[in-house]
């Protein structure tokens, strides 16, 4: 295993024979960001009648270019008498359309006289208005599954008077740290410590992601305790996702335990930050297969692999197309740099100016240098061994999820 992997062989490999977790049923109110196990169907036309577009008059087009009394006073929610040739109603936006009418004429481009008006000549059939169904029609797919509620979703879902829908459950993950130099913060540092940060970091972008973190702790510094931890967390999760413990050092049981308890399919990647990566299985003790993720300890490398790694993972889970891959854009470099025998994914920061997104590389691109990440919007790819000179295009891996 002392030849680095490429990132697609490692993320084949972590996505090999991923099933997609089961099914829920949730009210739409506590459906934000949550992935549709299946399809909807509109059950109601939307609008569900014609309507109108804008506050003014409603006629038959045929009857424009003339004074036309107004018979009727139309407001939203109410529904109209059909209305006679010759005539016009005044009709107020959202407003049902009455039968008789096919078009409506803004109030601003209408003199009223006493209980009639003066309406424009040539008014087009259909001006302003909204037909039945236009934007939904009943019996065609309102959502895909695999779509993630954002906002428009949820509020489409409500459009159909819908209260409730199947969702993906989330997927359930344990997330361990190892090193004795970590402490949590609200505690003291001694000598030679520092905090967890990654622990904060993940399960913030494992939520992101759509999963439901069970399990959060530490992993004891002895390879004993590291296997019984590694198979508690198996048992609660679907995947087990580790920091530290990775490298080459003594100190690092997390792969030796992984080689004991599970197996290990695959170490050591060609990419940076992130090298140490781990990929692997672990057996729970319901025969279930466990998906097992390490990764490397310095804070930006695991910030890096999470995006790369941790995220098409759940896309898998959740069965999501969005989550499954990350978003590419083109930018132009504003940097010089050469990259080394492991693909390199700089942290960007994309500005766009004149029609042009440009990405501003970090002077310090440190795998323990987070600033980089917190100001970062992208990770600009860089081809192993490849020179990139300032206006060179360069891929960018968007960092974002809606
Ligand atoms: N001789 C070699 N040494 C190292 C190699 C190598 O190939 N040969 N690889 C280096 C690379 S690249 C990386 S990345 C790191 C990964 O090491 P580990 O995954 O085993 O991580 P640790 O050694 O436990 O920690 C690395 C670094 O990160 C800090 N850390 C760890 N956990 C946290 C946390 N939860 N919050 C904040 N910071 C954390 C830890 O203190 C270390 O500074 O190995 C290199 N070494
Ligand atoms: O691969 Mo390590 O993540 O560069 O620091």
């Amino acid at each position: 295993m002392s030849e680095l992997q490429s990132v697609e062989a490692a993320l084949a490999a972590l996505l090999e024979g991923v099933v997609a977790v089961d099914a829920e049923i949730v009210d739409c109110a506590q459906a934000s960001r949550r992935v549709l196990a299946d399809e909807v169907i509109a059950r109601l036309d939307v609008p569900p009648f014609h309507n109108s577009a804008m506050d003014g008059y409603a006629l038959h087009h045929a009857d424009a270019g003339q004074r036309l009394p107004i018979v009727q006073r139309i407001a939203a929610g109410v529904s109209p008498q059909p209305l006679m040739r010759g005539t016009c109603a005044r009709i107020f936006t959202g407003a049902e359309l009455p039968q008789g009418a096919d078009c409506v004429v803004m109030q601003e481009q209408v003199e009223v006289v006493g209980d009639a008006a003066d309406i424009p000549a040539q008014v087009p059939a259909d001006n302003n208005v909204r037909h039945r169904g236009s934007d939904v029609a009943a019996g065609a797919v309102l959502l895909e599954a695999g779509h993630r509620l954002d906002a428009a979703a949820l509020g489409h879902l409500a459009s159909q008077g819908v209260v409730e829908v199947a969702v993906r459950r989330r997927p359930r993950v344990a997330l361990l740290n190892s090193g004795d130099e970590i402490v949590e913060p609200g505690r003291p540092l001694a000598a030679g410590q520092i905090y967890n940060t990654n622990r904060p970091m993940l399960k913030e972008l494992l939520e992101r992601f759509g999963a439901e973190v069970t399990l959060i702790a530490t992993m004891p510094d002895d390879a004993e305790g590291t296997r019984a931890m590694l198979a508690l967390a198996a048992d609660q999760a679907e995947v087990v996702v580790t920091t530290g413990g990775v490298s080459v050092g003594e100190e690092d049981h997390v792969k030796a335990a992984i080689e004991e308890i599970g197996r290990l399919d695959l170490w050591r990647l060609a990419l940076k930050p992130g090298k140490p990566l781990a990929l692997g299985r672990l057996d729970a003790s319901d025969g279930r297969e466990v998906r097992f993720v390490g990764l490397p300890g310095n804070p930006v490398s695991s910030f890096v692999a999470a995006w790369l790694f941790l995220r098409p993972l759940m896309g898998a889970l959740l069965a999501c197309p969005a989550l499954a891959t990350l978003p590419t854009l083109s930018a132009r470099a504003d940097f010089s740099t050469r990259a080394g025998p492991r693909r390199h994914y700089m942290r960007v920061a994309l500005n766009m100016a004149q029609g042009e997104v440009t990405a501003h590389a970090f002077p310090d691109q440190g795998s323990g240098v987070l600033s980089s990440c917190v100001k970062a919007d992208a990770l600009a790819v860089v081809p192993a061994n490849a020179q990139v000179n300032p206006g060179d295009r360069i891929d960018c891996l968007w960092l974002r999820v809606d």
